[in-house]
């Protein structure tokens, strides 16, 4: 796990694992736009974990997208590694998107009708892959779910259909897991056991992950918090409580 605060908090550090300069996201034109983003800049070191933080309509989700390369800023850039993705033709994005980054969605977003293990396949699949089976079960058996490959997703606890989501989105080996409320359809306690398992990915795999929460308890897993409000960046605190992650949120209004 990396220790040093100069490196969790990097800023421009051309090793970082992703990173954002002067990210704009307007939604909409002239006096009716939204300017979800206002000019983010945020660099995340390889094998952290960085929560993000802020009041409702802040911009974390649009940062999140953004940096995941599932939405187009208006404006700056989007590095993953040395590549930078933000201007890419859609089609390469796409390609890069599958290989070097996963995606985690609050609503597990599984297909109802396949089993866990074509589920895993799936985005693989689409791309036009042969399934990898040692890799998927690999997958799987990291998540916790030795054994449930045949299993329908209405079979399983939501816990586990996240940890299907989180094998789906691990699959390919990614650099960075972006993961936004992983946690915010499970009661405490099954989310308390996802976010172990993400913090053992850090840790033990060297994964790199951004994660977008609402609960401070949630932050304290993470090495690093980002705050924001308003569209912009106003705080990055390293391994803060949650003491302190809730009274800054409070001062935000969050
Ligand atoms: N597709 C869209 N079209 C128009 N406005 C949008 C769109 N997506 C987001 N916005 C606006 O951009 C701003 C930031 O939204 P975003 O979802 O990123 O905030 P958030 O911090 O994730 O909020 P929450 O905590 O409520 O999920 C909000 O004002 C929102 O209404």
């Amino acid at each position: 796990m990396t220790t040093d605060t100069a490196v969790v908090t990097a800023q421009t550090w051309t090793g970082a694992a992703a990173r954002a300069e002067e990210l704009h996201r307007a939604y909409g034109r002239g006096g009716a736009a939204v300017r979800a983003l206002r000019g983010v800049s945020v660099a995340f070191a390889p094998g952290t974990f960085t929560a993000v933080m802020g009041p409702s309509g802040s911009g974390k989700t649009t940062l999140l997208h953004c940096l995941a390369g599932m939405d187009r800023p208006t404006g700056g850039t989007v590095w993953w590694g040395g590549t930078e993705v933000s201007r890419l033709p859609e089609r390469r994005l796409a390609e890069l998107r599958r290989s070097r980054v996963g995606f985690v969605f609050q609503a597990f977003n599984l297909m109802p009708a396949m089993t866990v293990a074509q589920n895993v396949e799936l985005p693989g699949r689409l791309a036009g892959e042969r399934p990898d089976r040692a890799r998927v079960l690999d997958a799987l058996a990291r998540v916790g779910l030795a054994g449930r490959e045949r299993h329908r997703p209405g079979q399983l606890s939501g816990g586990q259909q996240q940890r299907v989501a989180i094998a789906r989105a691990l699959v390919a080996r990614p650099e960075v897991l972006f993961a936004d409320e992983p946690t915010g359809a499970l009661d405490r306690a099954t989310g308390h056991d996802i976010l172990d398992l993400l913090r053992a990915g850090v840790d033990h795999d060297g994964q790199t992950c951004v994660m977008v929460t609402h609960d401070p308890v949630a932050a304290g897993y993470a090495d690093r918090v980002l705050l924001l409000a308003d569209g912009l960046l106003v705080d990055d605190l390293v391994r803060p409580t949650a003491a302190q992650v809730g009274e800054r949120l409070s001062q935000l209004g969050g």
